[in-house]
């Protein structure tokens, strides 16, 4: 019988970093061989199955990550923009699949994983679930069939402990609808109004962000004309959605050649 690959989380004790461990430990094709915390964190040395309220699983959660990884073919890190990128370092010196769901990261973060991308498989996306993912190719075909007397806005809505706005989802989703539109979402993005502001400039993609209690992930698309409104709308009521999105992505990648990828590639949505 073949062995399952060989998985570690990161950010192991964070919303998604359990949901993925239990995604991976009650699945039939990976296994869980590592968990990774930030450095002083209350939760290094312990038992992962027990610092999480259950059982032992037998997994210690640990500090190092290159100990970690090199025992390991998949990575799933939902943590945060530094750590993610030096472990896409480190995870192309092990040659493991990198499944970065982290949002917030910037243009060195970016960079940094694009050079480990030379060297291993990763898989980075905003969001990993198939509805949305689908939905920035409906985002795309409506901006392009529409012209700018539609006034595009992404509202989103989170849980009031998420720390990046504009969501990474958001920032798909304005992505996708300024490729409709055949411009750059830099040059037309409108992140934030507040105070005089003026009127809103044509053409411009506006972003709202709203948080608030345990909204798991809310994402609106509008596209205001006269006398109408097209809306698109996501709505995530399950962290576990993402999870099973990025442990699908983890097992694809296993047999791919090094570069950067994405849901679409994972999804075959082209
Ligand atoms: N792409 C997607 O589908 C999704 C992405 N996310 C993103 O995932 C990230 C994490 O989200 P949550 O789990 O809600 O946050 P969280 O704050 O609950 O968890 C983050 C965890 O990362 C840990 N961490 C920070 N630095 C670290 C380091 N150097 N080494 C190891 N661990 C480290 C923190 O201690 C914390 O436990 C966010 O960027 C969020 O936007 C969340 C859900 C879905
Ligand atoms: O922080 C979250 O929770 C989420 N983050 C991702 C994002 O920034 O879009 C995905 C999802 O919406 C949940």
């Amino acid at each position: 019988m073949t062995e399952t690959p060989g998985i570690v989380v990161t950010g192991a004790s964070g919303r998604m970093g359990q949901m993925l461990a239990r995604t991976v430990m009650e699945s039939e094709r990976a296994h869980l061989v590592g968990a990774v915390e930030r450095e002083g964190h209350d939760w290094i040395g312990r038992d992962l199955g027990e610092a999480m309220g259950g059982t032992a699983c037998g997994i210690t959660v640990t500090d190092d990550p290159l100990e970690a990884f090199a025992k390991a073919q998949g990575i799933l890190d939902f943590s945060a923009p530094e750590a993610s990128a030096e472990f896409a370092g480190i995870a192309a010196q092990a040659r493991a699949v990198h499944v970065i769901g982290t949002t917030g990261l910037g243009p060195d973060h970016l960079d940094r994983i694009a050079a480990a991308a030379r060297h291993a498989v990763i898989v980075q996306a905003g969001n990993m679930s198939l509805g949305l993912n689908l939905l920035t190719k409906v985002t795309q075909m409506v901006a392009a069939a529409l012209d700018d007397e539609y006034d595009i806005e992404i509202v989103e809505a989170h849980h009031n402990r998420k720390v990046d706005a504009p969501s990474g989802t958001a920032l798909m989703l304005g992505e996708a609808a300024a490729a409709g539109r055949g411009v750059q979402l830099d040059d037309v993005a409108d992140r934030g109004r507040d105070g005089m502001t003026g009127p809103r400039r044509r053409g411009d993609i506006g972003f709202a962000a709203l948080r608030g209690g345990d909204i798991v992930g809310e994402h609106d698309v509008i596209f205001a004309g006269a006398g109408e409104r097209l809306m698109l709308r996501h709505v995530a009521s399950d962290r576990g959605l993402f999870a099973r999105g990025a442990l699908k992505a983890v097992l694809w990648g296993q047999d791919k050649k090094p570069g950067a990828y994405d849901m679409h590639d994972v999804l075959g949505l082209g």
